[in-house]
């Protein structure tokens, strides 16, 4: 026969156990509610050595408000990974770094955003040199229907980096090897580059960006499209890439941004909810929506 020993209150600890875990569920539930209000953002979204530093950020498409007063900063060599349930804003955020969001029509951003002090937007800012400083990787693989050679050597091209010959065989040899890509395509360095495998070309689309020497890369869902195994290979060279790059990576996979990343970032509804070291988010967020978004109780 089992006996069960009775505390104070004459309930039995196991039930006590599951009241409070009942409760406190509750609680979370309630505190987690998709809708609620969240006024300001948990965590530490400045560093002391910010490579970009944005402020007070709202986006608008048209009259649609899409990003609400989001402030963060993103940190020199550092991967910051944005995460969030569809349509949070993550994509809008990120292309507000490169002035991507331009090319939007009736897309319009207010705020204080600047890459190592200089102003990214203003009347003064031209966004080509911009962009060869903040470059950027999109979910699709996207190379020019050139040569493997050529596409990587358009932007230095055109950005005027370099010009005789010898000067591009070395940024296209340097920059397919940062991309760990060389061994795999020097002997075919003329044939088409969107002949490659979708891995491929995506590694080819960061040689690209590398070869005009950006400071920062933006990757936009850069492995949604790609196998298992050339989202590792991808992975691996995001780690490798912060030894002298600055990235900002909008992610759908919490594994992939538990992978890489130093810090993570945590949208809900336009708004920037967390933002700590990624394995505080992941082990102990310090937001009920975001521990429910990482619990999978929503996104
Ligand atoms: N070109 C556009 N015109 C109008 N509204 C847009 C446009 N692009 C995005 N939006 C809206 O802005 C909001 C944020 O979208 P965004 O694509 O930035 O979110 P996201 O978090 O990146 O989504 P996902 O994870 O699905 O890619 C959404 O409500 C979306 O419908």
């Amino acid at each position: 026969m089992t006996t069960m020993t009775l505390n104070a209150g004459g309930t039995a600890p196991a039930q006590d156990q599951a009241d409070q875990a009942a409760e406190s569920k509750t609680v979370k539930n309630r505190e987690a509610n998709p809708s609620a209000e969240v006024n300001e953002t948990v965590g530490s979204p400045f560093c002391d050595d910010a490579k970009l530093r944005m402020r007070n950020v709202n986006v608008f498409y048209g009259e649609a408000q899409a990003i609400h007063d989001v402030s963060l900063d993103i940190g020199r060599n550092q991967v910051v990974a944005m995460i969030g349930p569809s349509g949070c804003g993550k994509s809008t955020f990120l292309r507000c770094l490169n002035r991507m969001n331009d090319t939007i029509e009736g897309c319009r951003v207010e705020g204080d955003l600047t890459l190592d002090g200089d102003p990214i937007y203003g009347p003064k800012v031209d966004v080509v040199p911009l962009r060869a400083r903040v470059g950027m990787v999109f979910q699709k693989p996207n190379p020019f229907p050139k040569s493997i050679y050529e596409n990587v050597a358009y932007g230095p091209k055109i950005h005027g980096i370099a010009s005789r010959r010898a000067e591009l065989d070395e940024i296209v040899e340097n920059s397919l090897r940062r991309a760990g890509l060389w061994n795999e395509v020097k002997d075919r360095l003329d044939k088409p580059g969107t002949g490659l495998s979708g891995g491929q070309q995506q590694r080819l689309c960061i040689a690209r960006a590398i070869a005009v020497s950006p400071e920062v890369i933006l990757m936009d869902e850069p492995c949604s499209a790609l196998d298992p195994i050339a989202t590792a290979r991808i992975e691996e060279l995001i780690d490798e890439l912060r030894e002298n790059y600055t990235i900002a990576i909008v992610t759908h996979s919490m594994q992939q941004a538990a992978r890489v990343s130093q810090r993570t970032a945590y949208f809900h509804l336009g708004k920037l909810v967390e933002v700590n070291d990624t394995e505080t988010v992941f082990t102990n967020p310090e937001h009920a929506l975001t521990e429910a978004y990482i619990t999978g109780r929503f996104g």
